[in-house]
């Protein structure tokens, strides 16, 4: 579908006119499960996941049949400042190494029964190194969110966003100070594995973006076309695109994360169709998901990307779903009550 927006104006008015959850569909869901032969709050966290998502599906038979994960890749002028481990033709080849199947997120997508997709943003065509000019365009951070935007599958049942872009957890960290308050220092993390004076270059990276782009980053959607990235902008569109079609949404790592508030700063409540599927290991990661009030399924010391803790998560997602959808209920059963 084309994108129902031209402007980040439209897009902010559309995220404004966003469902809600289906609230009948939660109290369904919250009666079935205290029926189910469990003792009460036995399954944990899965029940909570279970009823989330039935509100998102509006039904208390969710399921979680045609998962879908997309990667974003895009290409950062900041990586000059010398912010990453690895070059940034990285970001090219991996995007063929996706295409070959042979990336972790390809493995991990077939294990969890997800369809996969990549979509690559202009790579040849970084973004502007934010230490000096706005990192895109209107018109370049619009075509990124509506990339993302048509990206998703209406059909699908379940959506993983990730990403690849060598030196994006330098923009993910200017995202992240500039939505939430701080230095540089205080978001920046290791990424793929910078030394302390990589760490230390991030950090001034982040902070003389704030600087520079200081008077416009009291709005969330210009903070994303100042500092963000294609492929971060490109998540926001998918994430938003999903909650327009009532599609929940598992998050991923820091950068992930960090694109899917801006969305939340932009209007609040606009993350609550997306669960947290991991905490990554950058350093920021935690801090940002409990700024979200978002609780991580799963704590694995990740750091790749790609969308690989949120395709794991698939699996705890589907499991909540089958139980939920699939256990009978003590009458059914024959079991008695406490
Ligand atoms: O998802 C995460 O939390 C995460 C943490 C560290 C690194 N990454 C991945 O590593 C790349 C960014 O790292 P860097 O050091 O180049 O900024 C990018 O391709 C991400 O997918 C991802
Ligand atoms: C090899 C490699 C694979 C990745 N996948 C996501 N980010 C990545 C960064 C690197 C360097």
């Amino acid at each position: 579908m084309t994108a129902p927006f031209a402007s980040l104006a439209e897009f902010s008015a559309v995220l404004k006119a966003m469902p809600a959850a289906d609230a009948e569909a939660v109290q369904a869901a919250v009666a079935r499960n205290g029926q189910l032969t469990k003792p009460p709050g036995a399954l944990g966290r899965l029940e909570d996941v279970a009823i989330w998502v039935a509100g998102w599906q509006g039904t208390d038979r969710p399921h979680c049949e045609r998962p879908q994960v997309i990667v974003f890749a895009g290409n950062h002028g900041v990586v000059a400042q010398g912010v990453s481990a690895f070059p940034a033709e990285v970001t090219v080849q991996m995007v063929g190494n996706f295409s070959a199947g042979g990336a972790a997120i390809n493995q991990l997508s077939k294990a969890f029964g997800a369809a996969m997709s990549v979509h690559a943003l202009d790579l040849d065509r970084p973004t502007a190194d934010f230490t000096v000019a706005p990192a895109m365009t209107e018109a370049e951070v619009v075509a990124a969110l509506a990339t993302g935007w048509a990206a998703v599958d209406p059909e699908a049942d379940m959506l993983v966003v990730g990403e690849m872009g060598i030196g994006n957890t330098t923009p993910a960290a200017a995202l992240a100070a500039a939505l939430f308050g701080g230095a540089g220092a205080d978001w920046v993390g290791r990424g793929t594995g910078v030394d302390d004076a990589g760490l230390a270059r991030k950090a001034g990276a982040v902070d003389a973006g704030l600087a520079l782009h200081g008077p416009l980053l009291g709005d969330a959607l210009q903070v994303m076309r100042c500092l963000g990235g294609r492929e971060l902008a490109a998540m926001a569109g998918a994430i938003a695109r999903a909650r327009s079609l009532r599609i929940a949404v598992i998050l991923d790592g820091f950068i992930c994360t960090a694109s899917a508030a801006v969305l939340e700063k932009a209007v609040a409540g606009s993350l609550d169709h997306c669960i947290a599927g991991h905490v990554s290991a950058e350093g920021a990661h935690g801090k940002l998901l409990a700024a979200l009030g978002k609780e991580p399924l799963l704590s694995l010391g990740l750091r790749l990307g790609e969308g690989s803790g949120a395709a794991l998560a698939i699996g705890v997602v589907k499991g909540a779903l089958a139980c939920h959808s699939g256990m009978m209920t003590f009458a059914e059963a024959g079991v008695s009550g406490a």
